[in-house]
């Protein structure tokens, strides 16, 4: 049997008061979960505790291979170039007081070239448009060589060709290097088209875990964030939409 890369048992977590009642699943090597629920509700303070930002407040976990994350957003101290911020991600593999090797910097560039930012190499980081940061950010947690890869957001910045790239990439790094994958979304179809399970977190701290073509139900949906959502089936290639049915009335000029 595949040992799971991260388990989650019974934790219980937030900033000193807790979020959800006791949460548990497992994410095997090769696998991906999306994480789904509205706006503060506890996904980025879920991801900060699987990496030891915050502390558990109980229960426990475990990550075998390491860990990386890419946050929502990042201002580095100093406006260092697309390459260096890249290569901070291998700071674990370069000594200390040691100059980053020619492999350190062949993993920067193979990260840089897989999304399409090798051209952005001597800019410097806050130059860059939010979704460009994105993007290096993500490159940034692919050369750490770290097994389990946690994504704040990843396309929340990004244009539909770049949305593209990264569940591509996604897919690729569960898929091929069977690297586990978990990434927030606030868009359903995203996590219906590539993840295999999803952590969908609900009002009144509960939360539902299990197969994404299961568990993300219209009546589910509607549940997690208050409106209708209706699926939408594609051609067999693009599985289906999750729609907001948004109830939006046309406003009178004039009215308040
Ligand atoms: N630095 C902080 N200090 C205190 N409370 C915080 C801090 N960051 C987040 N919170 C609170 O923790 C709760 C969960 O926030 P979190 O950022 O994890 O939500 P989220 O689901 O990721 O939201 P979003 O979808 O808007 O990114 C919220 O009530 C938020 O106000």
């Amino acid at each position: 049997m595949t040992q799971p890369a991260l388990t989650v048992e019974g934790l219980v977590f937030g900033r000193g008061q807790p979020l959800f009642s006791p949460l548990s699943f497992c994410c095997k090597p090769g696998e991906i979960w999306a994480v789904l629920g509205a706006n503060g509700l506890g996904k980025s303070t879920l991801l900060d505790t699987l990496t030891g930002v915050l502390p558990a407040l109980a229960g426990h976990f475990t990550v075998q291979g390491g860990v990386s994350i890419v946050p929502q957003s990042f201002r580095p101290a100093f406006d260092w170039s697309v390459h260096d911020v890249v290569l901070m991600g291998r700071a674990r593999h370069v000594g200390l007081l040691s100059m980053p090797s020619k492999q350190d910097n062949r993993h920067v560039d193979n990260a840089l070239r897989r999304l399409n930012l090798h051209t952005l190499a001597r800019s410097t980081f806050l130059t860059l448009s939010g979704g460009q940061q994105q993007l290096v950010m993500i490159a940034r947690a692919l050369v750490s060589g770290n097994r389990t890869l946690l994504l704040d957001e990843p396309c929340s910045a990004l244009d539909l060709a770049n949305q593209q790239i990264v569940l591509q990439l996604i897919a690729t790094l569960a898929h091929r290097e069977a690297r586990s994958v978990v990434f927030t979304t606030h868009d359903p179809t995203h996590a219906w088209q590539v993840a295999d399970n999803t952590l969908l977190l609900l009002p009144d701290q509960q939360w539902l875990a299990g197969k994404t073509h299961t568990l993300l139900s219209e009546e589910n949906l509607q549940r997690a964030y208050g409106i209708p959502v209706r699926r939408i089936q594609l051609d067999d290639a693009h599985g289906a939409a999750l729609v907001p049915l948004f109830d939006l009335r046309r406003q009178e000029p004039g009215g308040l």
